[in-house]
């Protein structure tokens, strides 16, 4: 059945956004281990949004935005005020909107609960929801913070606290006039996958898949880029030997979609998934889903791994298919 749209009331976007990224879970957390965050891919992820970002009147020396005090700090934070107090501007194209998943932050506590599968009359499920929200933005508060460190202007955003809803797990309801005025007033927007309401099973888990794959419906972005811990999409799980990266995906007017590149022999077309047992949202099928979508609307998507080279060309929309030294997965609309 055709997902009905989701009612609007947002304003149009003031001028066309560059890029929107995914920040995996599976990139940015180490996903066996509960609550815990890859402190080294999430500052990678976030110096090269700042490589990518920068205008190249960026000065030099990072100006930190996060003035907050870390538990164990001996001393108050160092404010600059002087400096940004002489900067003309921040030296950063920051027309960039970030979306992270989960990954070992609120899918343990949404599938041990049963949240994505709904009915909060179940006392389990009513605090499943509370449990994985505050999993879900105590990890907003973090990439906040990490990005912050990096002089980005970044601002935390909930789809639940901005009343995002579903209708049987399709967004029904999702108003970005906030988003796009915070992009207006030169924030960063910074969402993530969250527990929601939804009008028919009571709540769900949004994914952060989808909410990327409305943005670029309503913003058309030039590049979208998913950052997670492979390489791309592979033809079967990675963990197999011999699983091929695929290159390049198409994606005809009907949603259908070919793989370009590598030329696969015979049976060897499709590509089988795998998805962990406490993942609640579908894994790297709903995100080549997702991507589809964005690709009919003519806006390329990027998959590739965090922390790489190849991140930061992705992030730079620095892509070009033809050469073989970008490891990645490329989907667009076929021409
Ligand atoms: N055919 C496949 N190609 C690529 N990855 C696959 C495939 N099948 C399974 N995977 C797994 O998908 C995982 C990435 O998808 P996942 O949804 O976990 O990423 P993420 O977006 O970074 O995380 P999260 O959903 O927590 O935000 C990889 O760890 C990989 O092992
Ligand atoms: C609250 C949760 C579990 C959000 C899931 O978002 P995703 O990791 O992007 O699929």
């Amino acid at each position: 059945m055709a997902e009905a749209a989701p009612k609007q009331r947002s304003p149009a976007a003031p001028r066309p956004v560059r890029c929107i990224v995914k920040l995996g879970g599976a990139a940015i957390t180490n996903k066996g281990e509960l609550e815990s965050i890859d402190e080294e891919s999430l500052r990678s992820a976030c110096a090269q949004l700042r490589q990518a970002m920068s205008d190249g009147t960026a000065p030099e020396k990072v100006r930190g935005m996060d003035w907050s005090r870390r538990p164990g700090d001996p001393a108050d934070p160092v404010v600059d005020a002087e400096g940004f107090a002489g900067m003309a501007g921040l030296g950063l194209d920051s027309n960039f909107v970030v979306v992270h998943g989960a990954g070992s932050f609120g899918h343990f506590q949404a599938s041990r609960s049963g949240v994505h599968k709904g009915g909060l009359h179940s006392t389990l499920v009513k605090a499943g929801f509370v449990a994985t929200r505050i999993s879900v933005t105590s990890l907003n508060q973090e990439i906040v913070r990490a990005l912050a460190r990096e002089g980005i202007p970044s601002v935390g955003m909930s789809p639940f606290a901005c009343g995002w809803s579903t209708q049987r797990r399709n967004l029904a309801s999702a108003n970005a006039s906030q988003i796009i005025e915070s992009l207006h007033a030169g924030f960063v927007p910074v969402l993530h996958g969250d527990a929601v309401l939804d009008e028919s099973l009571d709540c769900t888990i949004l994914s952060g898949d989808v909410i990327i794959r409305h943005l670029a419906q309503l913003l058309t972005p030039k590049y979208v880029v998913f950052l997670t811990d492979v390489h791309g999409v592979y033809d079967r799980p990675p963990t197999d030997p011999n699983a091929v990266l695929l290159k390049e995906i198409e994606v005809d007017d009907n949603g259908g979609w070919s793989i370009v590149k590598p030329a696969l022999e015979g049976n060897r077309k499709g590509v089988e998934i795998s998805v962990a047992a406490h993942d609640t949202t579908g894994g790297m099928e709903t995100k080549i889903l997702e991507a589809a979508v964005i690709a009919r609307l003519g806006v390329d998507v990027y998959i590739t791994k965090v922390d790489t080279e190849h991140s930061l060309r992705a992030l730079k929309g620095d892509v070009n298919t033809s050469s073989d030294d970008w490891l990645g997965t490329v989907i667009r609309a076929a021409k």
